[in-house]
């Protein structure tokens, strides 16, 4: 029997989640092992943890005898190799491009410049405000985006790639305290998506790393 997947995460972290939720959708049973990304100057920065991941990030995920590091790519393995429901839309290169454009609005042009590794370098008071200025200003673009392309999800009304990246950019815009009335198609989508069951049991609140106060 092929061994459990274990993927290294840590509760809040965007891409730890996506890769969750992907999980999640695929019904892949795994082990956590959570990484604290602050105590001691960050677990992901230690010798160990960086000869599994040399880019001290989460989420690492060891599956197939791999082990792999970079939420999109993994999510884009998992679709290539599970089956169904498919992230990426199958025999539709229109919808995939779609799909893949929203996904890396999020991952590549907003999610980058608000992780922690930015935010520690940026520092101190200014950290809310930055934060707070990105995912702003990305949302804005995005809400245009998302109008020419949504259903009842991102892209119509299947749950793809693009879904599992927006859920965590949502929290963390609400833990930046963006005004999330000025993006209603972001918000309803974000509103359905919570209702999934997936999408319920990869949130930071349900893993086991999770401190009691947030739970
Ligand atoms: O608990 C913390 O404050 C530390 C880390 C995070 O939130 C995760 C991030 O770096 C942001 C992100 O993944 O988008």
């Amino acid at each position: 029997m092929a061994a459990k997947p274990v993927l290294y995460s840590y509760f809040r972290s965007s891409c730890s989640w996506r890769v969750r939720i992907a999980l999640a959708l695929k019904g892949i049973d795994y082990e956590t092992k959570p990484v604290h990304l602050l105590q001691d100057g960050g677990e992901q920065n230690t010798d160990n943890y960086r000869e599994l991941n040399p880019q001290c990030e989460v989420p690492t995920l060891e599956i197939d005898g791999q082990t792999m590091t970079q939420s999109m790519s993994i999510i884009e393995y998992l679709d290539e190799t599970r089956g169904p429901p498919f992230l990426l839309p199958q025999g539709d290169p229109i919808k995939k491009q779609k799909v893949r454009a929203i996904s890396q609005a999020i991952a590549c042009g907003i999610q980058p410049i608000q992780n922690l590794r930015v935010l520690q370098y940026v520092g101190g008071e200014k950290k809310a405000e930055w934060g707070h200025y990105w995912i702003e200003r990305g949302f804005k673009g995005l809400e245009q985006l998302l109008q020419g392309t949504a259903g009842r999800y991102c892209i119509g009304d299947e749950i793809t790639m693009a879904d599992v990246v927006l859920v965590p950019q949502v929290y963390n815009a609400n833990r930046f305290k963006v005004d999330m009335s000025a993006f209603p198609t972001i918000s309803r989508i974000n509103a359905a998506l919570l209702e999934v069951e997936a999408f319920k049991v990869a949130s930071p609140s349900e893993q086991p790393d999770c401190p009691p106060e947030l739970r």
